[in-house]
């Protein structure tokens, strides 16, 4: 999206010198994305992006960034933040914190077909593996209690249909979230975002490789399988009419169980994951489009794709 703070060539340098990369020679605002400011940096030692953070506080963000650094350092496809002299990844400009990460080559992949998603399912399941010994714990800040606020207050913009569905599912999530069931899923540090549009790819057409992922900044502790129901919301669904695509979907899910099988109790919560996943994007674009913050170039994302997919993963639940 967007760029709410505006970053001058100056205080770029400022920064860079702080992180021994000399000065830019290029500094170009990024327009997609929704949450953060953020800028292609160039400079004599690579390339970069700047992300200034504008709703994340100076105190969340080692989990992040440490998390990126995690996962980079098992040699996945992650962006590695710069450390300051002092081993900082957090970093401060224009009074807001802001972090300096490896930018990936690559491309992102509007349409993904099997391949793509195949390789997204061994890279995720590979996720999901290398955070056994992540030290660090942060909840998902998107989670239940974040979706029971913000579906109370979303009440007020809905009516008819989508007002009933909404009240249907809160409830139905809130039983979810109470189960005992769902506290017994394997958990840990998951994405929580991984959108298509948060991957990039690289190579001829056909043989494509997938060069990273990025955008950590809504990772967060909770089930996997709540991670992988993210994912099939969107690299296996059909943005025309919100249904799952089943072959993308089983593409996904056989390459990630190739890597990290899922246990029989995931497998039975896999439809309701959907349904907590899809309502959290459903709430999140709502609030964006009700509640607009100030940006200089921002596009708000349609809330009722969500709906329809919420709609379907009711009404036509699918199981692997
Ligand atoms: N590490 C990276 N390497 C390459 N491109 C990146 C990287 N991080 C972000 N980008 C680019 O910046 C855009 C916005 O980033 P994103 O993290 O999605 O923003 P936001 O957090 O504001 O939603 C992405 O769509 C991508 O084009
Ligand atoms: N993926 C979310 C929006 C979050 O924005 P991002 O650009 O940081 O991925 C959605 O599609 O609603």
């Amino acid at each position: 999206m967007a760029v709410y703070t505006e970053v001058s060539p100056a205080q770029a340098d400022t920064l860079l010198a702080r992180l021994g990369l000399g000065a830019q020679h290029g500094l170009v605002p990024i327009s997609s994305g929704i949450e953060n400011t953020n800028y292609f940096v160039s400079t004599d030692q690579g390339e970069w992006v700047l992300t200034v953070f504008e709703r994340l506080s100076a105190d969340q963000l080692p989990y992040y960034l440490r998390l990126m650094a995690h996962l980079a350092a098992q040699g996945l496809p992650v962006p590695a933040p710069r450390p300051d002299a002092d081993g900082k990844l957090v970093h401060t400009l224009a009074g807001k914190p802001a972090a300096l990460v490896e930018r990936l080559p690559g491309a992102p992949v509007d349409a993904p077909d099997i391949h793509h998603v195949a390789l997204l399912g061994t890279l995720l399941a590979r996720l999901h593996q290398a955070v056994a010994d992540f030290p660090l714990h942060q909840p998902n800040l998107r989670g239940p209690a974040w979706r029971a606020q913000t579906g109370a207050r979303a009440q007020a913009w809905l009516e008819g249909g989508p007002a009933e569905l909404l009240q249907a599912e809160l409830a139905f999530q809130a039983a979810l979230a109470a189960s005992p069931a769902l506290a017994a899923l394997p958990q840990g540090a998951v994405h929580a975002d991984l959108f298509r549009d948060n991957a990039l790819f690289d190579g001829a057409r056909g043989q494509e490789r997938l060069s990273g992922v990025f955008d950590f900044y809504f990772a967060g502790h909770d089930h996997f399988a709540y991670d992988l129901a993210v994912v099939l919301n969107d690299w296996c669904i059909d943005l025309d009419s919100g249904a799952l695509d089943e072959a993308r979907a089983q593409a996904l899910l056989q390459a990630y169980q190739a890597v990290r099988p899922l246990q029989g109790a995931e497998q039975r919560l896999l439809p309701a994951m959907r349904r907590a996943a899809a309502l959290r994007f459903w709430l999140s674009r709502l609030d964006d489009w009700h509640r607009p913050r100030d940006a200089q170039l921002l596009t708000p994302k349609d809330p009722a794709h969500f709906e329809r997919v919420l709609r379907h993963a009711v009404d036509q639940p699918w199981h692997p």
